[in-house]
């Protein structure tokens, strides 16, 4: 039983208390007794409306349910005039108004204006949490060196020291894509023998020649003298690159320009997760995440910990300072410009108890995010902080998971709620609308307009989305196969219905249009080959898994000018709200039996592999190797998937309740088997009964009742039994 202090009709843990009382409120300059009065205001206010917003998700689910029961689809295909009638009948879908544009204020030049990747990280975890804050520079020599981009053919391999044939095919790999980006006007960077800066112009010598860029306004600075610099800094499509010269470093001796690394802005912006990536059940792991958080916001925090045998102490970098070509002073941000997504609507939270007509209840996790993020933001948004987050005031709060434009008009009206409770002016908290729930897509305008003076991206959470899709049409019948989804109607007319959106309603130049999460970490080369469709398509960020990733990525938005995307996409015709409405059923069920087991196979090891880590180390976000080996990020949002998706052959009887359980059984052995050398692994099949085991198979056999299919509610079950036992 954790001990706790009153305060009003909350009953807040001691150790959360703490935290805000001795570490946070004198710091920020609030008064401590005034916050938690303001704090059981707010809950007292918006406790009750949460909990009738997700009452209302339940009927909806009710009501389609029942619909599909009436109306059975037929070879995979429903009624779709008389389905899109009834959502509207129900107010599933609601009324469009008329047009408008948002109006949102005081927005980073990194969010309203440059175009490039956004890291996403588990901000409980310090150490990963500081790496992502300096992730908006990262290495492009050591990105291309460490990953699959390279081959490791022809005497590349990675091996154990730096090996010189590897790396000369990394320096081709930069040089090419300097020359595809930074063209010089003669010749290429292989022939480049060195830098000088003249009367504010790059002039760029090869032998006894010189050239110069062939758009010379791409040179945006240098580093050291002008006769022999150590930095040129360039710039296209509003994104930095800096060739970096050291003729005496191990890379840089043997290149013909001293040139030793080619540093990319990278992760643009990123977002600190306290959702999809966490696990964080109660208030000693809430404690930690926003502890974190609030490390972030003053600018001063650290980790120290051991890599490669040393003892390390990570920080925040500063920022970074140039000279312009015209002898000025130019400071670019040395850190990505930080979101936080908080919790969506759903979870409680034992951390804070509050009286309720007799009774006590935990309080809305949202709601306690929503009080404390901005509380531990004020360093920033007051600038009063060593290094700054955001230079315009306004802190930016990603909100996952609502469903339709009521649930966003709760979330607005809590920022309101806040932004007075902190002496904010109106307006101050920014909003990230996700668009991962089918309910906030099909009223996505809807939504937009309530918060047009808040909002400051809408995303294709892709993942949650499809999960969400699966588990609305549960009773429709059976799915396609997980791996087909990608290819399915609705998702398509999704990712390009949010871009028509976001341009139609005026987004670009004051929020981002964003696109989802590349899932497989360590195929880097795939990413390389496949992620440019993102800016292709419009998106002005679109997410990375790590550093690498997103300097990696970065080369994409050089190849792209998204805003030039964005202004044809005006013109285009666009998505169908018909083709959303498509529901994914399968018109071939004959699948074989090897095909069956394959698909068990494939999902039942990422819920094992990710749910084991989950509920007995607390880790929220985990690299799970698939059945063709593949290492997979795995988080809430892909558990909802996997665990829905098998849920939904169980229901329709396209499998056996003994087939799934003898595929979680050999699955089990198989992730023991994987993770024999993880010290903190609790084996599940040496009886199949740990709280781990319990819960994966719990998100299959009651996945159908979960609400909406979320994994949190057994997840945070088995992880707060896993800790009182
Ligand atoms: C559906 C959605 O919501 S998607 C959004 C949620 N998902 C995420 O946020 C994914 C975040 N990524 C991660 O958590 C991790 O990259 C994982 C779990 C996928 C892989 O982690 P690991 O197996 O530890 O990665 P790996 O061993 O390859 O690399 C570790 C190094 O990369 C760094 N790293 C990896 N991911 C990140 C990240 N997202 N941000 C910052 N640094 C990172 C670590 O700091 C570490 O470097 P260090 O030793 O210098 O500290
Ligand atoms: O949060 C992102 C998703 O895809 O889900
Ligand atoms: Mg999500």
């Amino acid at each position: 039983m954790s001990q706790r202090v009153q305060k009003g009709s909350l009953a807040i843990d001691t150790e959360l208390y703490n935290f805000i009382a001795n570490e946070v409120t004198p710091v920020v300059g609030i008064d401590n007794e005034k916050y938690w009065q303001e704090f059981e205001k707010i809950v007292k206010a918006f406790q009750p409306r949460n909990k009738a917003l997700l009452a209302k998700r339940d009927e909806i689910q009710t009501q389609i349910d029942d619909w599909h029961d009436k109306n059975p689809a037929s070879n995979g295909q429903i009624d779709k005039a008389a389905y899109t009638q009834f959502l509207k009948d129900i107010n599933y879908i609601v009324p469009e108004g008329d047009d408008f544009l948002v109006e949102t204020q005081n927005v980073d030049d990194e969010i309203a204006h440059i175009a490039g990747p956004q890291l996403v990280v588990p901000v409980r975890n310090a150490r990963y949490a500081l790496n992502a804050a300096n992730a908006r520079w990262g290495s492009l020599y050591d990105a291309l060196y460490g990953t699959d981009v390279i081959d490791e053919t022809n005497g590349a391999e990675k091996g154990k020291g730096y090996n010189p044939v590897r790396g000369a095919e990394v320096v081709k790999y930069a040089k090419n894509f300097l020359d595809a980006n930074f063209a010089l006007a003669e010749g290429k960077y292989a022939d480049v023998t060195g830098f000088k800066v003249e009367d504010g112009k790059l002039v760029i010598l090869q032998g006894d020649k010189t050239t110069s860029l062939a758009q010379p306004e791409k040179f945006a600075g240098f580093l050291g003298d002008a006769a022999n610099p150590t930095g040129i800094l360039l710039k296209n499509n509003g994104l930095h690159a800096e060739i970096q010269i050291d003729p005496s470093s191990h890379v840089g001796k043997d290149d013909p320009a001293g040139i030793k690394d080619v540093l990319m802005e990278a992760a643009v912006t990123t977002i600190q997760d306290c959702e999809d990536s966490v696990a964080a059940v109660d208030a000693e792991e809430k404690v930690e995440v926003y502890r974190n958080w609030f490390g972030l916001m003053k600018g001063d925090l650290k980790d120290t910990f051991e890599k490669n045998g040393k003892q390390t102490t990570r920080a925040m970098n500063p920022d970074r300072e140039y000279t312009a070509p015209d002898g000025g002073k130019i400071t670019l941000h040395g850190r990505s410009v930080m979101l936080i997504r908080n919790v969506g609507h759903l979870m409680t939270n034992p951390a804070i108890l509050v009286d309720f007509e007799g009774k006590q209840e935990e309080i809305y996790e949202g709601i306690m995010d929503a009080l404390i993020t901005p509380l531990c933001s004020l360093p920033d948004i007051l600038g009063k902080n060593s290094l700054s987050n955001s230079r315009t005031g306004s802190m930016y709060i990603v909100k996952p998971k609502m469903h339709g434009p009521e649930e966003v008009q709760f979330t607005v009206d809590l920022f309101s709620a806040v932004e007075k409770a902190l002496d904010l002016p109106e307006n101050t908290l920014k909003v990230g609308i996700m668009d991962e729930e089918r309910r906030t897509t099909v009223n996505l305008k809807e939504c937009i307009r309530v918060a047009k003076n808040r909002v400051i991206f809408i995303n294709t959470g892709f993942m949650d989305r499809t999960g969400d899709e699966m588990h609305t049409s549960m009773k429709a019948g059976p799915f396609v196969r997980k791996n087909d989804m990608k290819n399915t109607d609705w998702l398509n007319a999704y990712e390009r219905w949010n871009v028509d959106m976001g341009v139609k309603l005026g987004l670009p130049g004051k929020a981002q249009i964003g696109k989802g999460m590349w899932a497989k970490p360590d195929n880097m080369k795939e990413m390389v080959a496949t992620k440019s469709n993102h800016p292709k398509s419009g998106a002005t960020c679109a997410w990375v898994p790590s550093p690498t990733g997103a300097t990696l990525h970065a080369m994409h938005y050089h190849e792209t000018n998204v805003m030039d995307v964005l202004d044809n996409i005006k013109d285009r015709e666009p998505a169908k709200l018909d083709d959303i409405l498509t529901v994914p059923l399968a018109t071939d069920t004959n699948w074989t039996d090897e095909q069956k087991t394959a698909e068990l196979e494939n999902n039942i090891q990422g819920i094992l592999g990710y749910v084991a880590r989950w509920v007995d180390q607390g880790v929220g976000c985990s690299k799970v190797l698939d059945i063709d080996d593949v290492a997979l990020m795995e988080d809430r949002a892909t558990l909802r998937i996997s665990s829905q998706h098998v849920a939904n052959w169980l229901a329709h009887r396209v499998v056996t309740p003994e087939q799934v359980d003898d595929v979680l059984k050999r699955m089990a052995k198989m992730v023991d088997e994987q993770s024999k050398d993880d010290s903190a692994y609790i084996p599940m099949a040496n009886d199949y009964n740990t709280w781990a085991y319990n819960a994966a198979r719990d998100l299959i056999f009651k996945g159908t009742v979960q609400p909406s299919g979320y994994t949190e509610p057994l997840l945070h079950q088995a992880r707060l039994n896993l800790k009182a036992n």
